[in-house]
């Protein structure tokens, strides 16, 4: 079901591929059906703080390269600020100040006691070697030091970052603070204080809303025809979960190109040869584009890798009748208002992709608390946050008759926006 005037997430929208202008166009259409006054959103339409830094990093030649890396702290009136931190060519200022405000939307989505940040260094790590970005790693935790911590803003993995990053970012944080400091950030290795579950925990989230969302619409996700943008983190997770659950990936993708079988593609195969970045579609002839892939013929399509991806040029072309974005700001707005009017349910990515930071925060908990958890108990209480926030988002789009874009918005929005007020700050 999508509600009748499901494009009132999109009012007011002016560009539609500028993510920071969209997500202020949904902010305030959640904050006005709310009723919040227009300083309410003056203070949530960007981050309350924003640091820029450069990096100088010794290459292997010899040479010396700057980079530029921002953090940036949305909003901190329920706790501290908690977001990945992006490795990639293409980052800009403007994509990690609304990378955190979505941040802040997530935590008030599955109710954690933190607000949004976010960071992104301008930099291509496929280009790098493994010294390289250490340094790399190690430089900008120097850099933005003074503003992170365990109380203050704990950053964790996104877009080619992992583990072993986060690794050396925790070594460098607890060097500066003289102590060993796991609570610093999360998505570490387990041997290092980091969570089960943590690796898999956007991916599962994803499959937990792609199942409530399949129940919704009638669709078995035995034997439905799945395609997945990405095979990263958030894709080849996911795809693994829908194969094992008995789906038919018909499509998945990276950066170079997609692969495409209608009888349904071997994930483990595929798994087993993908690099560390999430590329597989080097190793075959037969691809298809990126675009191609989007428009295939079938049930569920999981945008799982960067942003704009769905936009007015194709969402008149996307056959699934469920679209659950794994990644941040896969839709436009003007493709997110032509998919609800062709009454596909579009599962928005600041509830799909809450996963993550839930299980990030239960890694910080531990950290805390110096008690570590098992799988299972992660993995059940996930599943409960999980389930909760979806139908809370879905009843809310029928009682308010907006689309759950709008609608988890206004769920996000509110618990800050009443912290905010507590604290005299609006
Ligand atoms: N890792 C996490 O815990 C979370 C990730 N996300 C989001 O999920 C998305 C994917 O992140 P990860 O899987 O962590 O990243 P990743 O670095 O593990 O994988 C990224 C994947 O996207 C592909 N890709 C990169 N540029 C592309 C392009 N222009 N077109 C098509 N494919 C491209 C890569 O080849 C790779 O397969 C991002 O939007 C990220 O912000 C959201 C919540 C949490
Ligand atoms: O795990 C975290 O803290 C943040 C994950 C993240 O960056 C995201 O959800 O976009």
């Amino acid at each position: 079901m999508v509600a009748d005037n499901a494009a009132d997430s999109t009012k007011g929208q002016n560009e539609s591929t500028d993510v920071l202008i969209s997500t202020r166009t949904v902010v305030k259409n959640a904050l006005e059906k709310l009723g919040y006054p227009d300083e309410v959103f003056e203070l949530m339409k960007d981050p309350m703080r924003m640091m820029t830094v450069r990096i100088p990093v010794r290459m292997d030649d010899g040479s010396i390269e700057i980079y530029t890396g921002y953090r940036a702290q949305h909003n901190d009136a329920v706790g501290p600020t908690k977001g990945g931190v992006r490795f990639h060519p293409g980052v800009t200022e403007k994509e990690v100040k609304a990378l955190s405000i979505w941040m802040s939307l997530k935590a008030g989505i599955v109710d954690l006691p933190y607000g949004g940040g976010k960071g992104g260094i301008i930099c291509d790590p496929r280009d790098m070697s493994f010294r390289e970005l250490e340094g790399l790693s190690r430089g900008y935790v120097r850099a933005i030091s003074q503003i992170v911590g365990p109380n203050k803003d704990i950053p964790a993995p996104d877009v080619f970052t992992n583990s072993q990053i986060m690794a050396w970012m925790m070594d460098e944080y607890s060097r500066i603070d003289e102590f060993n400091n796991p609570g610093f950030i999360t998505g570490k290795p387990i041997v290092l204080g980091g969570s089960h579950g943590r690796e898999s925990a956007t991916a599962k989230g994803v499959t937990i809303c792609i199942n409530e969302a399949a129940k919704k619409q009638g669709i078995d996700v035995k034997g439905a025809r799945v395609v997945v943008q990405g095979f990263g983190n958030a894709g080849s997770f996911l795809a693994k979960f829908l194969y094992d659950a008995g789906a038919k990936i018909v499509g998945i993708s990276d950066a170079y190109g997609a692969l495409h079988d209608p009888e349904g593609l071997d994930i483990d195969y595929l798994l087993d040869r993908r690099d560390s970045f999430g590329t597989v579609t080097k190793l075959f002839n037969n691809t298809i584009s990126n675009k191609e892939l989007l428009e295939l013929d079938c049930d569920i399509l999981v945008p799982a890798a960067v942003q704009n991806q769905i936009t007015e040029e194709n969402a008149h072309n996307i056959k699934a009748s469920i679209v659950v974005e794994a990644a941040n700001g896969p839709t436009t707005l003007e493709g997110t208002k032509i998919l609800s009017e062709r009454g596909k349910l579009l599962v928005p990515d600041v509830l799909a992709s809450s996963g993550g930071v839930t299980v990030s925060y239960f890694e910080w908990v531990q950290n805390n608390q110096g008690y570590y958890w098992t799988a299972e108990d992660i993995d059940e209480k996930l599943h409960e946050i999980m389930i909760k926030a979806f139908n809370n988002i879905y009843n809310t789009s029928e009682t308010r008759r907006v689309d759950m874009r709008l609608a988890a918005y206004m769920v996000g929005v509110r618990k800050m926006a009443e912290a905010a007020r507590f604290r005299g700050w609006v």
